[in-house]
């Protein structure tokens, strides 16, 4: 049976491609989400890609995950400066946690230097581009090799 990795984004994601293309680029979340298809199949891993707006989604995904996933890929967005609760759902969780950012977050606005979620994530890739959602998925195909 394959492994599975979760892979949950945050708010506004959902604006990828047309929301601050200088920041964020100009590939929509379709397309993060075929380019994590193709690079799972070469990892042999099954994901769930996912993305909602509303910080109750993502606890309640982070809940699931916990007992359906191997690993845990989460871009929390906004929430990742902001939410102790999604810190507290990924700090239920055993499996590995990787935490993205699309953008460089520590080259960006003060408000944006910290991330709760990075106190319990395993790595933290950020500045890469969606790029950061294939190395995040390599990272996570090695640490399951290893597991
Ligand atoms: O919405 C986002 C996206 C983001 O997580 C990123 O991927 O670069 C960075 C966050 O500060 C911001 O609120």
């Amino acid at each position: 049976m394959a492994k599975v990795v979760y892979i949950l984004n945050g708010p506004n994601l959902n604006l990828l491609g047309k929301r601050e293309p200088e920041i964020y680029g100009h590939q929509t979340l379709n397309d993060v989400h075929q380019m994590c298809v193709a690079q799972a199949e070469n990892d042999g891993l099954d994901i769930v890609f996912r993305q909602s707006n509303a910080e109750h989604d993502l606890i309640d995904w982070v809940q699931e995950a916990r007992e359906a996933a191997h690993a845990i890929i989460i871009n929390p967005a906004a929430y990742s400066h902001t939410s102790i609760a999604i810190l507290d759902a990924l700090s239920a969780c055993t499996c590995p946690v990787i935490e993205v950012h699309v953008s460089n977050i520590h080259r960006r606005e003060a408000f944006r230097h910290h991330s709760y979620v990075s106190q319990k994530a395993d790595a933290v890739i950020a500045g890469c581009g969606v790029e950061g959602y294939l190395l995040a998925l390599q990272r996570a195909a090695t640490l399951l090799k290893e597991s």
